[in-house]
Parts: C-alpha cells; sequence; structure tokens
C-alpha cells in the first residue's frame, strides 16, 4: 500500500548526494574532510537520509542549525560527530551531553554557567566549537581579546572540551573577494593570536560550499558543505566559474487531479485573474501555497507535461494550483514536474527563486511536512518519508 494519498511528491536522488560530495573532495586538499550540513531537514531534502547519504559517501561529519535538529539524527541511530552551528540556550547542554551533539560557544558566561550544569550531576564532557565572528555580523567573538578570555575559560572547564574554531563568511559567493579576503585574513590572525599564547589548535574550519569552490585552500581541518551537496551552486557567479560540476538533488512531480477542456470561455481560481478561451485545456494540480508551493507563483510559474512547458493559470490556491496546457489534450494522472527536468527541459530551483525574489536555498526549505519524499538510488525509489503520516 502506498504510503501517502495525495500524488504529490518531493524525488531526492542519493546518487546525486554522493556524486556531489565526491566532487568536492576531488575539489579539495586531501587532508581537508567534510561536514555536510544538513540544517532545516536537509534544506527540505530530509536530513536523516541526506545525512546517511553523505556519511557514507565520505563526509566525516554533520552539521544542523539546533539541537532538536540533531536529536533527529540521532533517534535515526546516526552516531557520527554532529555539530550545532547556532546558538543553543544554556539549560540545553544536558540534552547535548546526553546526545554526545558538539555545540557553539563563544561567551564566557555561557560556558562557565553550561560547565557548571554538567558538572552538578556529572554528566558527560560536551565537545565545544568557538565561533569568531569575522564579518558576518551574525555569532561570535570579535577581538582576540575575547577569543583568549573564551579559551582560556575552556581551558578551566572539567566539562566542556574545546574541539573546534570556526568562522563563517558573509560573501564568498561574489565576484568582488575584498570582503572574504578580509574576513579570511582576520581568521588567520585569531588562529596566530593563539598560537602565540601557545594554544594548541582544535578542528578548524571555515569555508562554506562559496568559499570550497573559490578558495580549496583554505579548507584547513574541515569544510561546511551545505548548498552544494544538494547540487546547487550558492550564486549565479559560482555556476558560471564552473570550477565544480555539481547535479542538482531534488525534483518536485504531481499527477493532474483533474482536466478539462474550455467550450466558452471561463474564469479560473480565486480572483478570476485567468480566463481560458475555447479549446483550452485547463488542468488542476494537488499541490497549493500551504505545501511551500509560493503563491507569488499565480500566473508566472510553469510546469512541465510532456517535456513542455505550460504556464500556471490563475492564482495558486491553498492546496491546489491550475495549469493550461493550451490545446494540448490531457488526463488525470498524467505526470507533471514542478522542479525538474521532464524530456530535454528543466525547470530549476534557481529559476524559481529567481521568480519569487529569493534564492536557491529558500526554495527547497519551503517545502513542508505535507509532501512525502521519496529516495532514489539508480533512478529506483529505495524508500519513501512521509513527515505528515511517519514519525
Ligand atoms: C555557519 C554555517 N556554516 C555553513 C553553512 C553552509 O553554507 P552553504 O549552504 O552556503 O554551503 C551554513 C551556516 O550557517
Amino acid at each position: 500500500m502506498k504510503s501517502f494519498c495525495r500524488d504529490t511528491w518531493v524525488e531526492v536522488d542519493l546518487d546525486a548526494i554522493r556524486a556531489n560530495l565526491e566532487t568536492f573532495k576531488r575539489h579539495l586538499p586531501e587532508k581537508t574532510d567534510i561536514m555536510a550540513v544538513v540544517k532545516a531537514d536537509g534544506y527540505g531534502h530530509g536530513a536523516v537520509h541526506v545525512g546517511k547519504e553523505a556519511l557514507a559517501s565520505g563526509a566525516d561529519s554533520l552539521a544542523v542549525a539546533l539541537l532538536d535538529e540533531a536529536l533527529i539524527l540521532r533517534r535515526a541511530g546516526i552516531t557520527a560527530p554532529i555539530l550545532v552551528l547556532g546558538y543553543t540556550p544554556v539549560e540545553s547542554i544536558v540534552t547535548a551531553s546526553e546526545l554526545e551533539v558538539e555545540l557553539t560557544a563563544y561567551s564566557v558566561e555561557w560556558i562557565t554557567e553550561a560547565n557548571d550544569i554538567l558538572q552538578k550531576n556529572d554528566h558527560k564532557p560536551v565537545g565545544i566549537h568557538v565561533k569568531t565572528d569575522t564579518g558576518m555580523g551574525r555569532l561570535g567573538v570579535r577581538t582576540k581579546e575575547d577569543l583568549l578570555a573564551v579559551v582560556g575559560a575552556l581551558e578551566e572547564c572539567s566539562k566542556l572540551k574545546w574541539t573546534g574554531i570556526f568562522t563563517h563568511f558573509a560573501c564568498a559567493d561574489e565576484p568582488d573577494t575584498t570582503h572574504v579576503r578580509r574576513q579570511h585574513d582576520l581568521f588567520q590572525s585569531f588562529l596566530q593570536a593563539l598560537r602565540e599564547a601557545n594554544k594548541k589548535l582544535p578542528t578548524v574550519h571555515c569555508c562554506n560550499t562559496a568559499a570550497a569552490i573559490a578558495f580549496p585552500d583554505w579548507g584547513y581541518d574541515t569544510i561546511r558543505l551545505g548548498i552544494g551537496l544538494y547540487g546547487l551552486y550558492p550564486s549565479l557567479y559560482m555556476k558560471e566559474r564552473a570550477d565544480v560540476i555539481l547535479t542538482p538533488a531534488l525534483a518536485l512531480k504531481t499527477r493532474i487531479a483533474h482536466v478539462k477542456k474550455a467550450d466558452e470561455p471561463f474564469t479560473v481560481s480565486y480572483g478570476a485573474t485567468h480566463t481560458a478561451q475555447p479549446d483550452e485545456w485547463i488542468a488542476t494540480l494537488p499541490i497549493g501555497y500551504a505545501d511551500g508551493y509560493s503563491r507569488l507563483l499565480s500566473n508566472r510559474g510553469e510546469v512541465l507535461y510532456n517535456g513542455t512547458r505550460y504556464p500556471i493559470a490563475g492564482r495558486v490556491c491553498m492546496d491546489q494550483i491550475m495549469v493550461s496546457l493550451n490545446s494540448t489534450e490531457a488526463a488525470v494522472n498524467d505526470e507533471v514536474v514542478l522542479y525538474g527536468k521532464q524530456g530535454d527541459e528543466e525547470i530549476s530551483l534557481d529559476e524559481i527563486a529567481d521568480l519569487l525574489g529569493t534564492i536557491n536555498y529558500e526554495v527547497p526549505c519551503m517545502l513542508n511536512y505535507r509532501i512525502p519524499r521519496l529516495y532514489l538510488r539508480d533512478q529506483k525509489v529505495t524508500d519513501v518519508f512521509h513527515p505528515l503520516t511517519m514519525k
């Protein structure tokens, strides 16, 4: 029995995930490991399946944004190192200890309180990556003095281990390298300050996908590979550089739920913003903005049917959209591609992002719990996960 009752689904090609990871392994120095970033449920692709595939393909660790995401990975049986990249409230330190998950820190007060909490009931120690803010303006220490104070505080802790130091780049995907080079220079000065203070450096990392592409020799001990793992480029500039060739892993597909030909003009969808003309075929597809298929695509987006592009007709509804097949006859249950390839045509996440006025990162992250994920290997479905009905 099929594990979902609506013919709308995401396909995630695990062979593409593997290929993209191997591409970065070849692009980077031999000594540089890969930390697969699977936050936001694997950028909408499914953190557990992508995380397992990345680890099986050569990634050494995983990264998430919040501790709750690490919990899901541990529950799925993933035992590899996991780093939480974002802020974790100090009260959650015990959970991190129990899950054996590493956290990010950059505050002496947080470190001291976290250590006190762990000491109280003799919990297992927690690994800490110290974050430096070299120009992202988000999280991290901003001066050498603060960095040395944070590392000094960690060295006083019996229940916290200093296991990493990192920074995050704000503009690594841009052609003008002024900002990213300034950030990297500052990061290097932080590392030098630690060496001069006789600190043995733990795992050092600074590269996201863009920096890994443009500056592979900044790989240090590991890179944090996000968008590139999914076969997407951080920016058009990065795509045009063509240093690495990536394969998009995600497709979004559905089947026609209803179809009719106009004998006489009739309006379509809320607001009656599209009028079907005589002999125009209108197909209704079971997906809408409540699935994360944006309403901004109303009268602007296109879909693929029989390898041809057809426009969305009218406004995107909460659960359904209508498309104009012009004079092309169609039948209920015929497959339609919303994101991805069909024949020689492709509707890429970059195209959708441009239509929405956003970046490709956001588009797959919008696809939510109502859409089952089908995992493919050798173009065959090997597993299904439906967030709505499966835990
Ligand atoms: C701290 C941090 N590190 C790394 C990433 C991954 O970035 P890409 O998706 O651009 O590779 C995100 C992030 O927030």
